[in-house]
């Protein structure tokens, strides 16, 4: 075990993909971090930045180019057995044998993992992701949201207490979506690890207590949720003045403005180099008079946003 009680540690990690006829793609250049145990870790990034990379790493299915990774305290290269049974993995893509029920699909993962009969998890893992119903169904009969949970239930066949979600989410519904992350959330209470990725700012937001954002195979952030939003510079105040706008008032300290009402202006500004009381006092010497002001919070699709497009 790692002295931290890390539950995964990558240093330094790096694949190169070899391609014939161009040159290679540094899909990871020499990223570190840590994934707390116990927590529930975003690692987000735009398409193509090397999430997947890195997770198939962690599973045993990308050969890393350099550096090293710690899963539950077992290194990939020295215990790569015990490495991946301590990792559960829910890939992207959705695979399965059309012809195998729910409750074969999961009896013969638990085969794989040597389990035997008596300790298998089966009914607890269908009831669980509530496919208790659709057990003897061929999987090709499953609606795609009830694959994702099957998927998830696959990956919790050994027990593992890492358990990673790539995507679990994309192209499935609003309900369902909460029904999977109600279950996940349940799982981490439980004391299980998570880490996923997902598309869906306001998913993580909610969900993570910590993201690690990646672009262009390099690390950019890795902080706790809040302090992660606490850092946006980019701030908004809504303001509605006494007359009707004519012509949309500029200044040099306005990031952006909009006329989003006869009355109303939206104003963007860098909270780092302006306040508020400057964008006020620029509409005022524009001889607007302020009757209301709001100011919006910016939330993980503004500091995802703005981070990534500061390493582009
Ligand atoms: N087998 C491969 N051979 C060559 N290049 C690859 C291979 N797999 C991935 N890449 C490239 O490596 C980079 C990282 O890809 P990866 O799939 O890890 O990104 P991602 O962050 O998971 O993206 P997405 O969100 O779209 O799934 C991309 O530029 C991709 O085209």
């Amino acid at each position: 075990m790692t002295e931290t009680g890390a539950a995964i540690r990558i240093d330094q990690l790096t694949k190169t993909y070899a391609s014939k006829g161009s040159a290679p793609k540094l899909a990871l250049d020499s990223v570190s971090f840590d994934v707390p145990r116990g927590q529930i870790f975003g690692l987000l990034g735009p398409n193509g930045a090397g999430k997947s990379t890195l997770i198939n790493i962690l599973a045993g299915l990308v050969v890393k180019s350099g550096g090293t990774a710690e899963v539950w305290g077992f290194d990939i290269d020295q215990h790569p057995r015990n490495a991946k049974r301590s990792i559960g993995i829910v890939p992207q893509e959705i695979l399965f044998d059309p012809f195998f029920t729910p409750r074969e699909a999961l009896e013969i993962q638990a085969g794989l993992y040597g389990i035997p009969a008596h300790q298998r998890r089966t009914a607890e893992l269908l009831s669980a992701v509530r496919l208790t119903d659709k057990a003897n169904a061929y999987a090709r009969t499953l609606s795609g949201g009830m694959k994702r949970r099957l998927l998830v239930a696959k990956a919790m066949v050994h027990s593992p207490p890492i358990l990673v979600l790539d995507e679990p989410t994309a192209g499935v519904d609003i309900e369902l979506r909460q029904q999977l992350w109600d279950y996940v959330q349940q799982l981490n209470r439980d004391g299980v690890t998570v880490v996923l990725t997902t598309h869906y700012l306001e998913e993580a937001e909610q969900l993570c207590d910590r993201i690690a954002i990646i672009n262009h195979g390099k690390l950019i952030a890795n902080e706790p949720t809040r302090a992660l939003i606490a850092k946006a510079q980019d701030k908004v105040v809504v303001v509605e003045v006494d007359r009707d706008i004519e012509t949309v008032p500029d200044a040099a300290c306005f990031d952006r403005v909009e006329r989003t009402g006869e009355r109303t202006l939206e104003i963007q500004y860098r909270k780092d180099r302006v306040n508020a009381g400057d964008v006020l006092a620029a509409l005022q010497k524009e001889g607007l008079q302020i009757i209301d002001v709001s100011t919006k919070d910016p939330d993980l699709e503004d500091v995802f946003l703005s981070l990534t497009r500061a390493a582009a």
